[in-house]
């Protein structure tokens, strides 16, 4: 590597469209500018750094001169669409400064669900990276409507870490990290400054965006820390406005709020359960399921489900919950719903009896299944 040491080889920066307006209702250039000279410092150290940028709908308000239209989703369909491509040619003639190209990546929930197309979408940007063009990520918010979108930029800069397979992925947004409580409402809330374990504590003190220029606040900021860290990929959140808050955060220095990654990371295939596909129902079972699954690393058995809900078929993502209705981990059903109707409760050996055709003794293998 050269001047610049970067502990990190593969850094996915994600940056809010509260860093890009400043909470203007701008894109602030000047402020690019500054971004882009961090990134190509450390491209130029050697580091593959891929970028995710919101602010397509800021960008297409502003270059429409902010028209009068519906609130409604069409518009911000159409501010996207237009504000995109100014986007993009920003970022490219950033770039350019500093010698370097970028490639546009739009994605969207379908793009990552399908096995096939996440590793398609995979080749894409290892690809880019390759060729030491810059990747700049957004979701494809011009078509995805909300049964296939992302829905935040948090959650997709995740999904690129591991797409990625990144040492570090670093989300910037207008506050210094995560607060014990809104610093917006609360003065006397304190900055986090390591944390190890994502649980129910942590995140009940991260609030929604209430400015109105993001989406999700430090609730979607938590959720991508956790898929993240469980990839084994280091998580810090912290402002974008800090002085050379890029190189910094790269090189090893503190800031922000940090999420160390999980020292057992999940392997490939499990990475994308995780973070890949939207769960498309749920099986309820009982405690000693519960227990089997969480403590003794076994499959879901027909005999432990107590109660199912939605409709999935066989080959779906579902979530598995206790019997408070709590999430305690994610897998792949070999059944669908219609036969679990008729099978829940039973033996395994009693399967072959009650269905005509059968896929083995196991509702969910363990090799399917990740614990929340
Ligand atoms: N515990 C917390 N610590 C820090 N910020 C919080 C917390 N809870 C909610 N927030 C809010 O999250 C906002 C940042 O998220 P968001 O508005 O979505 O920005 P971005 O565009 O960077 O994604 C902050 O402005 C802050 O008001
Ligand atoms: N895809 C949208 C941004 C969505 C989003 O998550 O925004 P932000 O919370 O500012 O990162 C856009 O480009 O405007």
């Amino acid at each position: 590597m050269g001047e610049l040491a970067s502990k990190y080889p593969t850094i996915v920066v994600k940056l809010g469209t509260s860093v890009l307006t400043g909470g203007s209702q701008l894109l602030d250039k000047a402020h690019m500018v500054e971004l882009t000279r961090q990134i190509a410092a450390l491209h130029k150290a050697g580091c593959e750094v891929v970028l995710v940028s919101s602010g397509a709908i800021a960008a297409g308000r502003e270059h429409l001169n902010f028209p009068t239209i519906a609130d409604n989703v069409a518009s911000k369909q159409m501010l996207a669409a237009v504000g995109q491509s100014q986007l993009i040619l920003t970022w490219e003639s950033l770039f350019n400064l500093y010698g370097l190209h970028v490639g546009q990546m739009l994605l969207t929930r379908a793009d990552l669900e399908d096995r096939e197309r996440y590793l398609n979408a995979q080749d894409t940007l290892k690809t880019l990276l390759k060729h030491r063009i810059v990747p700049v990520i957004n979701e494809n918010d011009a078509v995805a409507t909300a049964e296939i979108k992302v829905g935040d930029n948090d959650n997709l800069s995740a999904l690129a870490a591991i797409l990625a397979d990144a040492d570090l992925l670093l989300l910037l947004t207008d506050q210094p990290g995560l607060f014990t409580a809104d610093p917006r409402s609360n003065p006397d809330a304190k900055l986090i400054r390591e944390v190890e374990t994502i649980d129910e504590t942590l995140r009940s003190i991260a609030g929604d965006s209430v400015s109105g220029l993001g989406t999700g606040g430090m609730a979607t900021k938590l959720q991508a820390a956790d898929v993240a860290r469980r990839a084994g990929i280091d998580v810090i959140i912290a402002a974008g406005h800090h002085p050379d808050v890029i190189t910094g955060a790269c090189g090893g220095e503190s800031v922000g709020t940090r999420f160390v990654a999980h020292p057992a990371p999940l392997d490939a295939r499990k990475q994308w359960l995780f973070a890949g596909p939207k769960q498309s129902g749920s099986i309820h079972i009982d405690a000693g399921a519960v227990k089997a699954i969480c403590n003794q690393g076994s499959s879901l058995l027909p005999a432990g489900i107590v109660a199912l809900e939605g409709s999935f078929s066989r080959g779906a993502l579902v979530a598995l919950c206790d019997e408070k209705g709590c999430e305690v981990a994610r897998g792949i059903s070999r059944y669908g719903m219609e036969e679990l109707k008729q099978i829940m409760g039973c033996h395994s050996e009693q399967i072959s009896e009650r269905l005509q055709i059968h896929f083995g003794p196991v509702v969910v293998h363990r090799d399917d299944l990740v614990l929340i």
